[in-house]
């Protein structure tokens, strides 16, 4: 994939997630939209699918988001950071919260897995934050006294101090980080919500033109797509939202 070669705000640019649960109900969604070029396959579908999946929608020719979300030692995110480097996936992600030495291990680990293999390494982008935690989680349970835009802004600038091509953020963030990192950095927004669908689990949401116009590289976006009574009619919505932005 590249960077973003393209700043033209358009479907290409919104990522849908697949959360399901087995290989089939995964491939029914993307012939079901076949205007998405660009999925996310999460823990869900890979625990259960496994590599096929990824292997599937390749000779598909979709863009692939690997949402592996690695924690670990530097040592064992390596290692897995150069499996997933060998699959030719377009992006990786890992948390932040790791640390710099385990991201800049996953960094290199991850050129070299997708060198061996003779494919083009995944850009990977560090979870600031997840969207799912509000400032008052933050502080009660994470027990961090740093506001939501210094958290988020301080992991993402050790990923891009670790090399990482960016970082996964809410959309309220997305302007902080933009100014924090630079043009180039990939800020990659779940947590976007159009006014006709319910937030659910999501607390940091933003609409996806406004999420667009703080900033973000790509969308993420699950539920109010593929939980919509007429998905191909929420997708169509979402994109001429943002599209007309
Ligand atoms: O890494 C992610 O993709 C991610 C990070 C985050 O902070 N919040 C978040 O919601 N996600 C993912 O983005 C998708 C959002 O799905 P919906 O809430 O259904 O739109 C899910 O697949 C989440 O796993």
């Amino acid at each position: 994939m590249g960077p973003i070669e393209d700043k033209t705000v358009s479907g290409d640019r919104v990522i849908v997630a697949l959360d399901v649960s087995t290989y089939e109900a995964a491939i029914a969604w993307v012939d079901r939209l076949p205007e998405v070029s660009f999925w996310k396959v999460g823990l869900e579908l890979f625990i259960s699918a496994g590599p096929a999946i990824v292997q599937e929608l390749k000779q598909r020719q979709k863009r692939i988001f690997l949402d592996l979300k690695l924690h670990d030692i530097p040592n064992t995110m390596a290692g897995a950071a150069r499996a997933v480097g060998r699959y030719g996936v377009d992006l990786l992600t890992v948390h932040g919260s790791a640390g710099l030495t385990a991201l800049e291990a996953a960094q290199s680990a991850a050129i070299a897995g997708a060198t061996e293999a003779g494919v083009t390494p995944p850009q990977l982008i560090a979870v600031t934050l997840l969207t799912s935690i509000g400032p008052d989680r933050l502080a009660a349970d994470l027990q961090v006294s740093a506001s939501v835009a210094d958290y988020t802004a301080h992991l993402a600038q050790l990923a891009k101090m670790a090399g990482l091509a960016g970082a996964v953020c809410s959309p309220q963030e997305a302007t902080t980080l933009r100014s924090h990192c630079g043009a180039d950095f990939l800020l990659v927004c779940p947590g976007v919500r159009p006014a006709w669908a319910a937030s659910g689990d999501q607390q940091r949401t933003l609409t996806p033109a406004e999420a667009f116009a703080a900033g973000a590289s790509y969308l993420v976006v699950g539920r109010p797509v593929t939980a919509a009574a007429d998905p191909v009619a929420a997708w169509e919505r979402l994109v001429a939202e943002v599209a007309s932005s």
